[in-house]
């Protein structure tokens, strides 16, 4: 491939390294297998010598995976370096990946070695490695607050020792897009022999610039490796987005024009199963992967993307692994929006008047409720509210008793036309008990297809509850809703709301008939 651009995915290493973020050696290898799906170029399965543990882990990795080359990462000593290169025989392409600062602060405070030691140790531990393996990539750590004539002296040295990429990282997220850039052209401009070398860039998020700086390295700099991880987890606020940047490089092709072998089908299955295993979850609006990445909730994009999907998306949903793009009816949508929904819903309203009283309550639905499922929809279409004054059933009290250990109770009291009714049961729960008092007297032999909850008055726990209960019965579907600052209530209101409408309905086919 003429210009390839490497992916270096570093989830399962510095991913891990996220606070919570640790995996076992069954989760890591499920999640190398997946990166192999998506045809990562580099996995680097984890740090050898930092436990058994995770020496176990990348033994596993690398006996198991046959696409992607494994890497493990090394201090830059003898110990981690061999039991990186124990850890990776016998895989099929394997990488020793070995790190040693060269900031001056890192050499003064942290590794107390002089810049003389430091390169001494560099070029020997590259050599050293590369005894064991023809694959050796090495890291200055803290590279880019690194005194940049010592950088190149050390990186020279270690080209010669005979690393094959050289990795500038960004350890602590300190770069910005050109200056970072430029950094990477500068050195590969100044050290004689930088051709023999891929080189690669390692970014990090504390100033939510991970993507961009890499991008930047590739762009400015000539970069041809960038390291990720998928959903940017990683060390502190995290390491360059493997799916932002991917999907950077294939929908600017114009601009960077660079191959990837990844297969980006892959990209959501692998953010879901990180997200899964690590339990952190992916907010709504990242980038890619995110719920609302391929999501239109306003009438105007709405109507947009029905007529021309492009007018409001630069890639289409499918390709990076959901299953299409949604447009999520709410209070801001339009009637074009919900026209196609009915379409879709296989509903033909006979007039545009319809079609407009049909929005017309779905807008003031929606007003309430802040998800309309399509059930909302076909209930609203087919359903036809009743006043106050054509109220058959009406809650007249209700009491119920849940202590832990025992089987709750209901006793509600309802009238129903000009009957009163006293009811009692047990259920599951005090909403199961108080519903089930209720239809052993009404038996409407109704069909419960939903019943939920929203808080109506948000943020407290003194919330007004309102509840939604969807009923079907002889091929019609009616919803329910009840509002009050107790549950049980509102649930007990919400059925015998459904049940008013179906009462309803009766009544008028019985009229008509
Ligand atoms: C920028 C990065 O992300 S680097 C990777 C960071 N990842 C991790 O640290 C996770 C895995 N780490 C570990 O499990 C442990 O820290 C180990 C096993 C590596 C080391 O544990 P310990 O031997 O107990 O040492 P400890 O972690 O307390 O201190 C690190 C030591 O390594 C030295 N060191 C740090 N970097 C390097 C390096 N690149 N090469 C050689 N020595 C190094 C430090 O100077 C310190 O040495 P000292 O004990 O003589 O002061
Ligand atoms: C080991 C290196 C590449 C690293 O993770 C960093 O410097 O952030």
């Amino acid at each position: 491939m003429a210009d390839k651009l490497i992916i270096f995915d570093t989830t399962l290493r510095d991913g891990e390294q996220s606070p919570g973020a640790s995996m076992t050696k069954d989760e890591k290898l499920r999640i190398a297998r997946q990166l192999e799906r998506l045809k990562v170029d580099v996995i680097e399965a984890g740090f050898a010598a930092s436990s058994n543990g995770d020496f176990e882990a990348v033994r596993a990795i690398a006996n198991a995976i046959k696409d992607s080359t494994v890497c493990s990462l090394a201090r830059a000593n003898d110990r981690d370096i061999s039991r990186a290169a124990e850890a990776l025989k016998g895989g099929a392409s394997t990488r020793i990946h070995l790190f040693l600062a060269t900031s001056a602060l890192h050499m003064e405070k942290k590794l107390r070695m002089t810049p003389d030691q430091v390169f001494e140790q560099a070029k020997l531990s590259v050599a050293f490695a590369r005894n064991l393996t023809g694959d050796v990539e090495f890291s200055p750590e803290d590279g880019y607050r690194s005194d940049p004539d010592f950088l190149c002296r050390v990186l020279e040295a270690v080209i010669d020792a005979g690393a094959t990429t050289l990795n500038i990282p960004d350890t602590v997220g300190y770069a910005v897009p050109e200056l970072y850039g430029q950094f990477i052209l500068d050195l590969r401009t100044r050290i004689p022999n930088s051709d023999k070398a891929i080189w690669s860039v390692h970014c990090h998020n504390d100033l939510g610039m991970a993507v961009a700086n890499s991008l930047a390295g590739v762009k400015i700099g000539g970069a041809r490796q960038i390291e990720c991880t998928i959903n940017g987890l990683g060390e502190r606020a995290g390491n360059c987005s493997l799916e932002e940047v991917v999907m950077a490089v294939k929908t600017r092709k114009d601009y960077f024009g660079l191959q990837l072998g990844i297969d980006p089908s892959q990209i959501v299955p692998a953010s879901r199963l990180v997200s899964q295993t690590t339990g952190f979850v992916v907010q709504p609006n990242k980038a890619v992967v995110g719920a609302n990445a391929f999501a239109h909730a306003s009438g105007i994009h709405q109507d947009g993307v029905l007529k021309a999907r492009d007018t409001y998306e630069i890639m289409r949903a499918e390709d990076v692994g959901w299953s299409a793009n949604k447009i999520v009816l709410g209070k801001l949508s339009g009637r074009n929006a919900f026209k196609q929904r009915l379409q879709e819903l296989g509903i033909s309203l006979e007039s545009e008047a319809e079609v407009n009283a049909a929005f017309a309550k779905f807008k003031e639905l929606a007003d309430r409720k802040s998800d309309i499922f399509d059930e909302d929809i076909v209930a609203l279409v087919m359903d036809e509210s009743v006043t106050a004054e054509q109220e058959h059933y009406r809650l007249l009290s209700l009491s119920q008793r849940s202590e832990m250990g025992e089987r709750p109770f209901a006793k509600v009291a309802f009238a129903a036309g000009s009957e009163e009714f006293h009811t009692e049961s047990e259920g599951n729960g005090p909403v199961d008990a108080s519903l089930k008092a209720i239809e052993s007297q009404v038996k409407s032999g109704a069909e419960m297809l939903l019943y939920s909850v929203n808080a109506i008055t948000s943020g407290s726990t003194e919330s007004q509850g309102e509840v939604t209960v969807r009923l079907q019965h002889g091929g019609r579907v009616v919803n329910g809703v009840g509002a009050d600052p107790d549950i049980v209530v509102a649930s007990a209101k919400a059925y015998l709301s459904a049940l008013n409408k179906l009462h309803s309905k009766n009544e008028r086919v019985a009229a008509q008939g």
